[in-house]
């Protein structure tokens, strides 16, 4: 395990999209709370189910059960309600589910079993790029469109959003101070952007204003993952 390094409230989070998970946790053991917070996404959830996440919560990370619900608003409460109930520190719906839904899952999180589990709503995936959008959703640019989800998501009372650390800038003068910005599309200077289209640097994307990186592919991917973690830490300290 890692001690250097040790970062007061991490600002990465490592996104664990392994299929498997002996090499996921031959990772976590490397890793500890003080460097980094963890997500959990569709394919190890899908996988691994509920238990993998209650290791790494027992293990005393943050984890970012990233399952971006997106149904009625009953189903997406009930979803909510048993994703917190895990003890994971954060959890998503979809912005474009809709104002009730996003109601409907703040007021089933706050009541559960553990009602301090964040949640945030996913507005554009950084997948896509304005050409993406348009083909489903119109007119629109993806600033514009993340814009209009982001100002529903506080009206809904939610904690925060996914968006890209492109649209930082603008969003921070938008919402409230306390408003997390979580953002995905992380890419150093130099790496491979994958299917990501609105990509920044872990330094531009906090110069920007965002709450937490989302990291996956550069750390998870790369021949020293701890190495690559640490000179990002290294980079936003
Ligand atoms: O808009 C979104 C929402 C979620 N993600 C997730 O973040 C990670 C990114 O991984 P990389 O390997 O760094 O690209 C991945 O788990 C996605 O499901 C996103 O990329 N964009």
């Amino acid at each position: 395990m890692v001690n250097k390094g040790k970062v007061t409230d991490p600002k990465v989070i490592v996104a664990l999209d392994y299929d498997n998970q002996e090499s996921a946790l031959s990772f976590v053991d490397e890793l500890n709370p003080d460097i980094c917070r963890l997500k959990v996404g569709k394919e190890m959830f899908t996988l691994f189910g509920p238990a993998f996440v209650t290791e790494l919560v027992n293990r005393k990370f943050d984890v970012f059960l990233d399952l971006k619900f997106h149904d009625i608003p009953n189903t997406v409460a009930k979803a909510c309600k048993a994703a917190a109930e895990l003890g994971v520190w954060m959890i998503n719906v979809h912005a474009s589910g809709g104002k009730p839904m996003m109601e409907a899952a703040r007021d089933a999180v706050a009541s559960s079993a553990h009602p301090q589990t964040k949640l945030i709503a996913v507005t554009v995936l950084t997948s896509m790029d304005d050409a993406q959008l348009q083909q489903v959703a119109g007119d629109v640019t993806a600033a514009e469109q993340v814009e209009r989800l982001a100002s529903l998501t506080v009206e809904s009372g939610l904690d925060g959003i996914v968006c890209s650390a492109r649209e930082a800038g603008t969003l921070r003068k938008i919402v409230p101070d306390n408003f997390l910005l979580v953002t995905p599309g992380i890419r150093p200077a130099g790496s491979d952007a994958g299917d990501q289209k609105r990509v920044m640097t872990p330094e531009e994307a906090m110069n920007a204003g965002v709450s937490y990186l989302v990291m996956g592919r550069p750390i998870t991917q790369a021949s020293s993952p701890i190495a690559v973690l640490q000179e990002v830490n290294k980079s936003i300290a």
